[in-house]
Parts: C-alpha cells; structure tokens; sequence
C-alpha cells in the first residue's frame, strides 16, 4: 500500500496511525478530521477540565506527531466515500488511498437549548455556561452525565440529574450496580429524578418533565447517549447497520478499509469505550496492512469512571446474576461479578467501586 487514509482524528484515528507506523508501513498517511485540533484525550473534559484544573491534554506531543510523518487535514470532514479508494473532504478535495481506517466515532444525541460534552469546544462552552450558573440540569444519568453532575457539584452548583429509565447506567451495569452507582448523586447533594421524559428545555427556566413537574435550571446538558457518525457513508460502498459493519477484526465488506473506535460495529458489537478504541486501531490496522483478517480484538470492555471522588471500574458483561465478592455498597467500596446463565462459576463481568487492588485480580478470572 503507498497511501493510508485515516478518517477521523481523535483517539481510534491517531492510535491507528501509530500502529501503522510501528508495523513497517512507510507510506503517504494522511489523517483527516472534522476539529481543528490535534488529538486529545476526551476522558478529561468532564472532569478536570470542567474544573479549570487542565487545559486540553494532547494524546501525543510533538516528538510523536513528527515521527508519524503524516498529512494532516485539520477542520475539514469526509462528505462522502466515492469508491472503495477515494474520499470526498468539505473543503471541496479528495483523498485518493489504496487503504482507508474509518474512524469517526459517536455524534451526541441533542436536545433542543441544551449543551452536550463531546469534544473540546463543546466543553469550553460549558465551561464558560458554568462560570456564572447556580442551578444545572443533566439530562441523562449515563458515565457523561454522572462525570458533569459530579464535577457541577464539585463548584458548588445545585445538580438534578434527569434520567428516562427507572435506574441510571442500565445499559452497561445491569440493573443492581446501576442503581447502587446511581446513589451516588444523592450522598453528594445532587438530586437524581428517574422514570421521566424531558419535555422541553427552556433556556430561562430550565427542564420541563413529560410528567408535568419542572426543573430549576441555568444551564441544561444532555448526555444521553451518541450515534455513530456514519452519515457520510450513506450510499456507498461500506455496508452500515449501527455502525460500519466489520468483522471481529475490524475489516470491513471490502478488505483495503477497517473501521476502529465507537463508529466500529465489530461482529456484531459496537464498543464505545477509550480502551476499546486504542486496541482495536491495532488489530484492524494489521489486517488492513495484511490484506485480510488475521487477528481478531480481544478487548473485555474496559471502562472506568470517576464521579464524587469514587472510581467505578467494569469490564466484561452484565448479567442478571452480579454477587458482591468484597466489601457493601453501602460503603460504596466493593466489588462485584457477574456470573454466566448456563455455568455460574464463569465469571463474565466484573464492577468495581472505589477497591482497584481486588477488580484487578479477578479480571484474571474472567471467561
Ligand atoms: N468514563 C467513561 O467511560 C465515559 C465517560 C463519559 C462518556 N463516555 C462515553 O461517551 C458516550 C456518551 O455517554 P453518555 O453517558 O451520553 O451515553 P450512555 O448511552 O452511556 O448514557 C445515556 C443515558 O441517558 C439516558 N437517556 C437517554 N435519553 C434520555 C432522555 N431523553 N432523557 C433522560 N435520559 C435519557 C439513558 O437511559 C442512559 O442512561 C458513551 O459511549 C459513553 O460510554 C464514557
């Protein structure tokens, strides 16, 4: 291959483009991405950045970028996939390569009048929305919108946190851990109303509910959840379905383009975790360099969160038998497993909050 076009410059993007060059691949690499920013570390944002403790944190410095030797098309999007070779950009230009790495990642569900946290822009705006609010409204109790409620509270601001199903974090802890994570909110001052629909935002008064009630609010965010940013494959030659189908490598129906990162849907499965992310750009780039799938992602689902000082950890999966192995959740120090429906020594998930040490020696057991 004499060119590799990147599609997307965050996480998955630039770890591919590490990985390629780390695996001999001396060629034209030209990385293209919709943010006028290098690549930086999202983790961050609703964190430390919202704190004002840090600024963007770059995901390599300039030593690493130099090495890549790459083309960098900063500020402008892929419009469109042309052929199996040739990527149309918003600045009216095309990138012809004999292979492509998708890796445009997740676009934010909005909400009419209310911010979302997704990318650096999006955080210095909220940052900024922060400066002068007393009363915030999350919409969404999901890792991004526990991480901002917990960092609101943090300065000081009156948090309630609105989440549409009866328990917080359903989809990735089940319903036990998701609630004992959801009880968070409230031993650090913030409310937590579940079971409701959002109506509407109003930018002067806050959050109307389905159910009648209102939310005092300056400020409203939303996370509640993102799309893959496949928009501008539609009716071409990638096959989508929830994502860039791929196989459990990362290759898709044509064998010179992969898809990596939160756009990925790998077998079925779309990851949408930092972890996930910098390992699959290494195996899907070793297949797109070998012509064919020879190595599949192994990745359990890594992810951590840190909301009012507590560090929860999952990996694996979520099944409806979890049993607390150390510690109460009560104390909000424990870990948990999940066990396998047909054989309930196998352990297939594990979540953790607040005891690193014990989460990490059993993620040696897992199936
Ligand atoms: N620490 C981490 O791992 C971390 C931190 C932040 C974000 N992320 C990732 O970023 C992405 C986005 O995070 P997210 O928290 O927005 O997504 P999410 O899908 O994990 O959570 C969204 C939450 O919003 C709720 N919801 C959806 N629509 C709603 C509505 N109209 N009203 C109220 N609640 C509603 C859902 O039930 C869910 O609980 C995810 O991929 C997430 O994994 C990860």
């Amino acid at each position: 291959m004499r060119t590799i076009a990147i599609i997307g410059a965050s996480l998955a993007g630039l770890r591919s483009a590490q990985a390629l060059r780390r695996q001999g691949f001396d060629g034209r690499l030209v990385i293209v991405g919709d943010e006028v920013h290098l690549p930086y570390d999202r983790p961050p944002l609703s964190k430390d950045f919202l704190l004002g403790k840090v600024e963007a944190v770059p995901l390599a410095d300039q030593d690493d970028l130099d090495a890549l030797n790459a083309e960098w098309r900063l500020g402008n999007c892929a419009t469109a996939l042309l052929s199996h070779g040739e990527v149309a950009l918003s600045d009216g230009t095309t990138v012809e390569a004999d292979g492509i790495v998708i890796a445009t990642g997740g676009i934010p569900r909005t909400i009419p009048n209310a911010h979302v946290l997704r990318t650096l822009d999006d955080a210095v705006k909220l940052r900024e929305a922060f400066a002068t609010a007393q009363h915030v409204g999350v919409i969404g109790a999901g890792f991004i919108g526990a991480e901002i409620a917990s960092s609101a509270r943090s300065l000081g601001k009156d948090v309630t946190v609105i989440e549409a199903l009866p328990t917080p974090l359903t989809r990735v802890l089940g319903v036990e851990m998701g609630a004992a994570c959801g009880q968070l909110h409230g031993d650090h001052g913030s409310t937590l109303i579940t079971a409701v629909n959002v109506d509407s935002v109003n930018v002067d008064s806050g959050i109307n509910l389905a159910d009648g009630r209102h939310v005092n609010a300056d400020v409203v965010v939303a996370g509640i959840g993102v799309r893959p940013a496949t928009d501008w494959l539609a009716g071409g030659p990638v096959k989508v379905d929830n994502g860039v189908v791929c196989d459990a490598g990362g290759v898709t129906n044509l064998k010179n383009i992969v898809a990596v990162g939160d756009v990925a849907n790998c077998a079925g499965h779309r990851a949408e975790h930092w972890t996930s992310a910098t390992e699959q750009a290494q195996v899907a780039t070793r297949n797109l360099l070998a012509g064919e799938t020879v190595a599949t992602h192994t990745n359990g689902g890594y992810v951590w969160s840190d909301q009012y000082g507590v560090r929860i950890q999952f990996i694996g999966r979520a099944t409806n038998d979890v049993r607390i192995e150390d510690g109460s959740i009560e104390d909000r120090r424990f870990v948990a497993t999940y066990r396998d429906s047909s054989n309930e020594e196998d352990i297939v998930g594990i979540v953790a909050m607040s005891n690193a040490r014990l989460f990490t020696r059993l993620r040696r057991n897992l199936k």
